[in-house]
């Protein structure tokens, strides 16, 4: 998967810099009030995504009016779930779903549920049609658009049992933090759409976008840790992160030596840790979720030597 994705903190990302500098190429996204989370990447498909977008994507991929942006969703745009799927079952969103294992992981596992891929990246979505082909599922549909859109105009209220949010783009730079996709905003957004008791569930392999997750979340009145205090102290990933300096062949960019008794090398990542206390003592993060698969991409985490960070976070 990454082979196929390039990583967005690589080129600079369209509108963050030539917004300001003295290329003033038209940025479509700027017309959004939030920048995007993503960088549009090439389109181009396999022979075999290609016809197997052409046969299924109609029936599939669902229909939506665009803004200005061929990510966008129109102001007033209502889909009817039910009438899509054909039945009345609990949804699950998988939010830049990549090439579709989680969803059709979980479509497989769970008949009984309607699973939504949210993705922008159209050979993303191509891989998940040729899966759901392949393994007929008739409980999976696509939406190729801007996540945060999606949850605002297309998802009803209180009307999701789980939202996942699986290895979102790192966005590693502190200028481009404003683009990671979770945040507080976020958080509102998912708070609106899941059901009373409903799941959001968060991975990454990068430890200071996981502290960020934790602090957002833990910081939100409508959320409640699922694991709190779990795998706190010597347990925890963040600990074994700061303590063994396992960023240290971040690919994004060399990352900042700490101070005091953390090791050289252990990055900004390590948010939150004071130069004393290395420690993570709050802990909350969930065990793996045995509905994720193993992706390419997570293995290719785990093969650098990074530790993968769950989190699962309840609505009240
Ligand atoms: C690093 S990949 C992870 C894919 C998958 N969840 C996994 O675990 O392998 C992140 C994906 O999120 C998608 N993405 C990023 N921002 C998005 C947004 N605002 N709306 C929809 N998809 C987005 C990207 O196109 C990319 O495919």
């Amino acid at each position: 998967m990454s082979s196929e994705h390039p990583h967005p903190d690589s080129p600079d990302p369209a509108g963050a810099q030539h917004a300001h500098g003295h290329n003033h190429r038209p940025d479509p996204e700027l017309y959004r009030t939030e920048p995007v989370s993503f960088v549009r990447r090439g389109d181009r498909l396999t022979t075999r995504r290609q016809k197997t977008w052409d046969r299924a994507a109609g029936s599939y991929i669902v229909d939506v009016p665009r803004d200005r942006a061929t990510t966008s969703v129109a102001e007033g745009t209502r889909i009817d779930w039910t009438q899509v799927f054909g039945r009345r079952a609990p949804l699950v969103v998988d939010i830049g779903s990549g090439l579709g294992e989680s969803t059709v992981q979980g479509a497989m596992d769970h008949p009984d549920w309607d699973l939504i891929s949210v993705e922008v990246y159209t050979p993303g979505l191509a891989a998940l049609l040729v899966q759901v082909e392949d393994r007929e599922l008739g409980n999976v549909r696509g939406v190729q658009a801007n996540a945060p859109e999606v949850l605002d105009k297309l998802l009803p209220a209180g009307g999701v049992q789980e939202v996942w949010v699986f290895f979102p783009d790192p966005w590693h730079k502190t200028r481009h933090h404003k683009r990671r996709l979770v945040s507080p905003t976020f958080a509102d957004r998912v708070a609106r759409v899941l059901a009373s008791g409903g799941v959001l569930r968060l991975a990454t392999d990068w430890s200071s976008y996981a502290v960020h997750m934790r602090e957002v979340m833990d910081g939100h009145p409508e959320f409640e840790n699922a694991h709190p205090g779990r795998a706190a102290g010597p347990e925890s990933p963040l600990t074994r992160v700061r303590l063994e300096g396992r960023e240290l062949q971040v690919g994004a960019q060399p990352v900042a030596p700490r101070a005091g008794t953390l090791r050289a090398g252990v990055s900004e990542a390590t948010a939150g840790a004071t130069s004393q206390d290395p420690v993570d003592h709050r802990g909350g993060w969930a065990p793996r979720f045995e509905g994720r698969p193993l992706t390419s991409f997570e293995a290719k985490a785990l093969n650098a030597g990074r530790l993968v960070f769950d989190l699962t976070y309840r609505r009240r």
